[in-house]
């Protein structure tokens, strides 16, 4: 860690980026060397008290064991240490060392804490500022590198466009664990499902018809699909950031905030990376992303960690139970139901495969909810091959050659107790989607009934 202490007088020096649920990030615009071309992640609280089930303190018992093998873990004194070790010591290697940065800690005052959050709060979403504050208890925060511009800076070299996507599960779950009645997961992506709770609990004006499925699909036109479903309907999966500043999408993370620069304004701010006339620019800023995904295959090694997860929430519940030696909740409910004994050889399994099913499931958990951000700049020679350390891509429309970096973002840690509520969410998407599509098959039962006393 280093050894600097930031204090009250150093918060001028770090402005609003974005936030998520758990998160703010602020990115540094003063001039020391450390942490020029870095942005600061500092944890918050949650205003109801709750501090979400992520806590404050170390790993619980429970989840030493869970994580024993790991012993840069378990030996870590608290959370953000745990946090870090996690990224660098569990996700890093599954995902490539080259598109993660684990980040490094630096020590913070309150005052400097207490300042960052007062000078950032009017450029936060109201409803996050009513929802969560800056944790000015902690003395740490994560310094990172900015991945929404290139190492020398941001205008170094030219301009800078990044986008950050936040994929979702990209796979069909196929458990033998998952019920009858819930066997519309198979053919139904969660993403499209969730959509339904969402739209009911307001949480978003409208379903998006992005499908990760077309994004993961390794087809350049399923990919340039999805691209384009992201595009119109970007809620908090698809960003764009110009140098640094967002310029198309939601500000503060949330599904549904504010959307900057749409239609014109966007082409417009494409005009010196993408060299194509004015009404031009968008199509083929989204022919650029298309090429990136499926050139770099970037997503195929997401895939492979998300598919950690083999015995879906279904299966994978009953472990947990095991773990935590209490009498499993679920089999409970289902007591009188014959089904309950589907799950009966999950209860009796040695403790090693229970661990190693729900480690995979919480790993899992952290592909299916991280983000990626992809950065380009125009190559000025137009030369295909490298020469630098980053990889090049080639957009025919316009016949540019860009280079490109690829980073993962929010590799968190999941808590072992989220797996309760990662039960009950399923529940209740499925439960939501089902009522929607019983809905819409009576009413096309009435349309056709209709139909027939019209004939
Ligand atoms: O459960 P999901 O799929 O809704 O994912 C949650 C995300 O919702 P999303 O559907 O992507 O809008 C949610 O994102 P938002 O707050 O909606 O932007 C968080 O990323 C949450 O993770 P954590 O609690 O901060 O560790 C995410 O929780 P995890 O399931 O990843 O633990
Ligand atoms: N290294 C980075 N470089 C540039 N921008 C970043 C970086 N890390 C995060 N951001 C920006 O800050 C936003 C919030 O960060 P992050 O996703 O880590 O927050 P979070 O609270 O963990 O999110 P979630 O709601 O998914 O839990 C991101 O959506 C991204 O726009
Ligand atoms: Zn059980």
């Amino acid at each position: 860690m280093e050894k600097v202490i930031l204090e009250r007088k150093d918060a001028v020096d770090w402005v609003y980026r974005g936030e998520g649920a758990a998160n703010l990030v602020l990115a540094y615009t003063g001039s020391s060397p450390t942490f020029i071309g870095k942005v600061m992640r500092i944890q918050k609280s949650q205003r109801n008290g709750k501090n979400g089930v992520n806590g404050n303190g170390a790993l619980t018992t429970h989840e030493r064991l869970l994580w024993r093998e790991n012993k840069e873990l378990t030996a870590s004194p608290n959370r953000e240490i745990v946090e870090q070790l996690y990224v660098k010591h569990v996700m890093s290697p599954l995902l490539g060392p080259t598109h993660v940065d684990a980040g490094m800690r630096v020590l913070v005052s309150k005052e400097f804490l207490e300042s960052v959050e007062k000078n950032v709060t009017c450029q936060r979403p109201a409803w996050r500022v009513d929802s969560s504050l800056v944790d000015v208890n902690r003395d740490s925060a994560l310094i990172i590198s900015d991945h929404s511009i290139f190492p020398n800076g941001a205008l170094k070299g030219g301009p800078c466009i990044t986008v950050e996507i936040k994929p979702k599960c990209g796979f069909l779950p196929i458990s033998r664990f998952i019920a009858e009645e819930n066997a519309v997961k198979r053919t139904i992506t969660r993403f499209r499902m969730h959509q339904a709770l969402k739209l009911q609990k307001q949480e978003i004006s409208e379903c998006s018809e992005y499908n990760p499925l077309d994004l993961f699909s390794g087809s350049r036109d399923r990919i340039c699909k999805a691209i384009k479903a992201l595009y119109a309907t970007p809620q908090n999966n698809f960003r764009v950031f110009l140098n640094g500043s967002l310029v198309f999408g939601g500000l503060g993370g949330g599904t549904d905030s504010t959307t900057v620069l749409v239609g014109e304004a966007f082409e417009d701010a494409l005009k010196n990376v993408i060299q194509a006339d004015n009404g031009l620019r968008t199509a083929s800023f989204i022919q650029l992303v298309t090429e990136t995904v499926y050139t770099s295959g970037v997503l195929d090694q997401l895939l492979e960690v998300q598919k950690l997860d083999t015995y879906d929430i279904e299966g994978a519940i009953h472990a947990y139970y095991n773990i935590i030696s209490q009498p499993c909740m679920v089999c409970r409910e289902l007591g009188k139901n014959k089904l309950s004994h589907r799950y009966a050889s999950l209860h009796s399994i040695p403790l090693d495969e229970s661990l190693k099913i729900v480690k995979d499931y919480l790993i899992a958990a952290t592909a299916k909810d991280c983000s990626l951000m992809i950065s380009f700049r125009p190559k000025e020679d137009g030369d295909l091959r490298s020469g630098s350390s980053h990889n090049a891509v080639y957009l025919g429309s316009t016949n540019q050659v860009f280079e490109y970096k690829v980073y993962f973002i929010d590799l968190d840690l999941k808590p072992l107790k989220k797996m309760e509520d990662y039960y009950e969410l399923d529940k209740k998407i499925l439960s939501c989607y089902s009522v929607k599509t019983e809905h819409k098959a009576d009413a096309a039962v009435r349309i056709d009934t209709h139909g027939s006393l019209l004939r």
